[in-house]
């Protein structure tokens, strides 16, 4: 009888399974899991390698003693701080289009008009649809009985622009129902004589005329060249209950591309370069035509380099090797937006800008395992191997998930890579590792969202939201509510909150829940739905990934109450049936690699 361990150094967790091999059995006793320590792949790990094993021996009744062997795996770390890229700048130059969410507008509705000072609206020649800019002089008593006058004598209020917070004092003391947005602070710098739309949702909706940049078009009559002027603009006002879009002179807002620099990806049959303001999408094209990689670096002296270069230097310096020792094997981009202050802006308003997040994975290196089993080997005076790689390693031990059989694929979704491994039916095995998991999703999350706290990100992605309506129900992301019978607490009342196990959490920013929603929805597509079909096709003996029928979801990620759901739908569209691992039928979607470390051995020995 022997007894190994079988330990998978995650970039989030370190798993162990701890198994009884005699004569042909194998039989499964404990497993542990404790978060990793230090960068995958690096001596740091060894801590929590320990407290894995520890934690599994523990459970399992075993004396460490009594083990034989202990099997790691060969890691390929993906480098965790995703950077970002940001391509674009928003400019507004003097006067503006500008979008702006206050917290309390007035009124409701979209108003179209051009803009007139208070002041100045007796002596109106013309009686057109007008847009009232009431400044900081003039408080909402005396703005208001101004505006019923006007309305009286004939003139078409469409809309006011508001320096104080005084939105809703107006809006309840005029003859007629109007869209008002306030606090904007800058309020001078909206001229007077310019067409302007202003839209306010009723409360709990968001605008819908000013957030579609063809429904700015149609306000506006722009061509198709100013529309596309537009569309930062309108994206920045997505998920905003109120807006203002002011029509400025041609070129006053200026959407500057931001030169990123270049990225040189290194095939072993073709080299090719291309900009990182290009997009995401031809960026994963490049690097496709590339397949297989030997190297991908980044321009030097260019942001896009020092992002490249970071990652390895990173590396270099944690397992002591040169710089131009490490190569990064593969990337992940994806676009995203970061929200920015716009230069020139009236009202402190943010725009979305595009950037180009990227997470970036070295290549495994068999010999840096194997200082790692040796040091490890040397503390705990039991024998330590590096078994297989990690792909290779999880398709055996999904293999344990009752039900299934090969042919199979998989799907690991940890938290640096998303592996996917093939095996056929006379148990061939084809594996691919690329980077881009759940930290990037998280990396997205906390940055579409501005909220520069990443484990408030990460409980966004792994919890649902709500919002709290009254001190005694809240309003579930699906529409249901829920009562109850005690009084919540008042600081979350009003809020968008994450309900994480029995607790709420508000979020603590003004953005709506449907916003927050589709960004946490949109990163985990970005992320897992791209690199799944992306591995899928390259583990397909034909390249085409409908020649799959199966495939079981793994890793910490398939946990999500939406990931597997997102990947599923879309793998159904190439006929494949999907679902959650089920490992050793007790451990759900976690441990297959370990598992598999402990299965590898008993297959060579079996054979022997
Ligand atoms: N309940 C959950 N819901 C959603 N995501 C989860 C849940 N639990 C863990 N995760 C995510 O799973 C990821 C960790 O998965 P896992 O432990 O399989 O990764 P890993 O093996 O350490 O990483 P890698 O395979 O990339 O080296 C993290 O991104 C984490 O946020
Ligand atoms: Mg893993």
């Amino acid at each position: 009888m022997k007894l190994i361990a079988g330990i998978d150094i995650g970039n989030a967790t370190t798993e162990t399974a701890i198994a009884k091999i005699y004569n042909k059995n194998i039989e499964f006793i404990a497993s542990g899991i404790v978060k990793t320590t230090g960068i995958k792949g690096t001596k740091e790990n060894i801590h929590g390698v320990f407290a894995s094993l520890n934690q599994a021996l523990k459970k399992g009744k075993v004396d460490i003693n009594d083990l034989d062997l202990v099997r790691i795996n060969e890691a390929a770390p993906v480098i965790g701080d995703v950077a970002m890229e940001t391509i674009t700048e928003t400019i507004i130059t003097e006067s503006t289009m500008i979008g702006h969410n206050p917290s309390t507008p007035g009124g409701v509705g979209l108003g179209v008009g051009y803009t007139v000072n208070i002041k100045s609206i007796k002596n109106m020649q013309e009686k057109q649809p007008s847009i009232v800019i009431i400044p900081r002089d003039v408080d909402f008593l005396e703005a208001s009985s101004i505006i019923n006058e006007a309305i009286e004598n004939g003139i078409d209020i469409q809309g006011a622009i508001v320096q104080r917070d005084d939105g809703v004092l107006i809006n309840n003391r005029i003859s007629k129902v109007i869209p008002i947005v306030d606090e904007v602070s800058l309020i001078e710098k909206v001229h007077e004589g310019v067409k302007t739309a202003i839209e306010v949702a009723p409360v709990g909706g968001v605008v819908e005329v000013l957030s579609n940049p063809f429904g700015i078009a149609t306000e506006f009559g722009l061509d198709s060249y100013e529309t596309k002027m537009i569309v930062p603009i309108a994206r920045a006002l997505i998920g905003n209950r109120s807006a203002v879009v002011i029509k400025t002179p041609k070129g006053d807002v200026k959407e500057r591309k931001i030169p990123s620099g270049k990225i040189n990806v290194f095939g072993k049959k073709r080299k090719m370069n291309v900009d990182v303001d290009e997009g995401a999408s031809v960026i994963m094209d490049v690097l496709r035509e590339c397949n297989p990689i030997e190297d991908i670096k980044g321009e030097p002296g260019t942001n896009a380099g020092g992002m490249l270069e970071k990652v390895r230097q990173v590396m270099a310096n944690l397992t002591k090797n040169h710089p131009n020792s490490i190569k990064i094997q593969d990337l992940l981009a994806v676009d995203t937006y970061v929200p920015q202050k716009v230069k020139g802006g009236l009202a402190g308003e943010f725009s979305m800008e595009n950037a180009v997040g990227i997470a970036a994975m070295v290549k495994s290196d068999r010999l840096q395992m194997q200082m790692i089993a040796d040091e490890l080997e040397k503390e705990i005076g039991i024998k330590v191997e590096v078994g297989g790689i990690e792909a290779d390693m999880a398709i055996r031990g999904a293999l344990t998930t009752p039900g299934s059989n090969t042919p199979l694929a998989i799907l690991d979704m940890g938290a640096g890579s998303t592996d996917a491994s093939l095996i056929s039916k006379d148990r061939e095995i084809k594996s691919m590792h690329l980077a881009g998991a759940g930290n990037m999703v998280t990396m997205l999350i906390n940055t579409e969202l501005g909220l520069e706290d990443k484990d408030l990100a990460e409980d966004i992605k792994k919890y649902p939201l709500a919002k709290v309506e009254s001190l005694f129900h809240i309003r579930h992301e699906d529409g249901s509510v829920e009562f109850f019978q005690d009084q919540l607490d008042p600081k979350v009342f009003a809020r968008i909150v994450i309900l994480k196990e029995g607790n709420m959490i508000p979020i603590p920013v003004n953005e709506s829940l449907e916003k927050i929603r589709m960004v946490r929805r949109n990163s985990k597509k970005k992320v897992f739905v791209t690199n799944a079909i992306r591995a899928l096709k390259m583990v397909s003996t034909t390249g085409n990934i409908r020649d799959i029928d199966y495939v079981v979801l793994l890793g910490g990620s398939a946990l999500d109450f939406e990931i597997p759901q997102l990947v599923t739908d879309r793998l159904a569209q190439y006929g494949i049936v999907s679902g959650r691992a089920n490992i050793r039928g007790i451990e759900g979607p976690r441990n297959a690699v370990a598992t598999g470390l402990v299965l590898s051995y008993g297959e060579v020995k079996k054979n022997e």
